[in-house]
């Protein structure tokens, strides 16, 4: 589903190489965890992929579905399936959350050629995704994020990927912030889009969250690469010895 092959970035500004040569597939239907020390290059992956102007990208090639993803604009890429739950969630003041989500919804349905969602039919499909996050009907009312606290922009960023139904979905640090209950919502979330025809893509720094989405393969990035990848034995191993071995197995 998302193939990467040999991603090298660098920044835009700066002769500055962040990722140096990625390779990574995640197959549909599978969840793929990332894990890796503070500034390996994570956020920078999915950032690259999703589209954030400020990177370069300076060799390699990132598929969707046999679809080149650089080539596309951000929305292009959001319309063909893919979606980034971000690790800072912006907010987007005099937005509602609400007409947000619909625009959000229909845009994407738009691009596909497919009719536009009624807004009965939104309505109740928000109502149904919000509660099952607790996210009560005073924030789907109010600016994206705009006073949120640091869970429940978390949470937010679950909402829209439920109703946005993508293909491959990146979450990059979703976990962080969140209480013990709210990670669970989350996960359960998560589980609850857990199809054949989909993706996931996990970045994280804790055990914890894999508890409750059981990854199928879990990835170690350092400097700018993948270094190693294996089974959720993989995540444990790196709670309880952290990443020194590792990192010494492959210099
Ligand atoms: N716009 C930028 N300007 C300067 N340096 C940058 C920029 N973007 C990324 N970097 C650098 O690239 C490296 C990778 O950053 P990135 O955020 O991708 O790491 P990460 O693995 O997600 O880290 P963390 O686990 O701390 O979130 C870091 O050294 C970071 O400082």
């Amino acid at each position: 589903m998302l193939s990467i092959k040999n991603l090298q970035v660098k920044l835009e500004d700066e002769d500055k190489q962040i990722l140096k040569g990625v390779d990574l597939e995640v197959e549909a239907g599978t969840v793929h965890a990332i894990m890796g020390p503070n500034g390996s290059g994570k956020s920078t992956l999915s950032y690259v992929l999703s589209g954030k102007d400020g990177y370069e990208v300076t060799g390699g090639s990132a598929m969707l579905e046999g679809v080149d993803l650089l080539d596309m604009e951000p929305e292009e890429r959001a319309a063909s399936g893919l979606f980034l739950a971000f690790q800072y969630p912006v907010e987007i003041p005099g937005v509602g959350n609400m007409t947000f989500l619909r625009t959000a919804v229909n845009a994407q349905r738009k691009a596909r050629g497919e009719d536009e969602m009624s807004a009965a039919e939104f309505l109740k499909v928000v109502r149904e995704k919000a509660k099952d996050l607790k996210i009560d009907a005073e924030m789907l009312k109010r600016p994206v994020n705009v006073g949120f606290s640091g869970g429940e922009k978390k949470r937010n960023e679950i909402l829209q990927m439920a109703m946005l139904e993508p293909k491959m979905c990146i979450l990059d640090e979703t976990d962080s912030g969140l209480d013990v209950d709210a990670m669970k919502l989350v996960a359960d979330g998560v589980n609850a889009l857990r199809s054949e025809g989909r993706g996931f893509l996990v970045i994280t720094h804790y055990q914890r969250l894999l508890d409750h989405i059981k990854p199928d393969v879990v990835h170690i990035m350092a400097n700018g690469r993948i270094i190693k990848s294996g089974g959720p034995e993989l995540a444990l191993e790196v709670e309880n010895n952290g990443y020194a071995d590792i990192l010494a197995e492959v210099v």
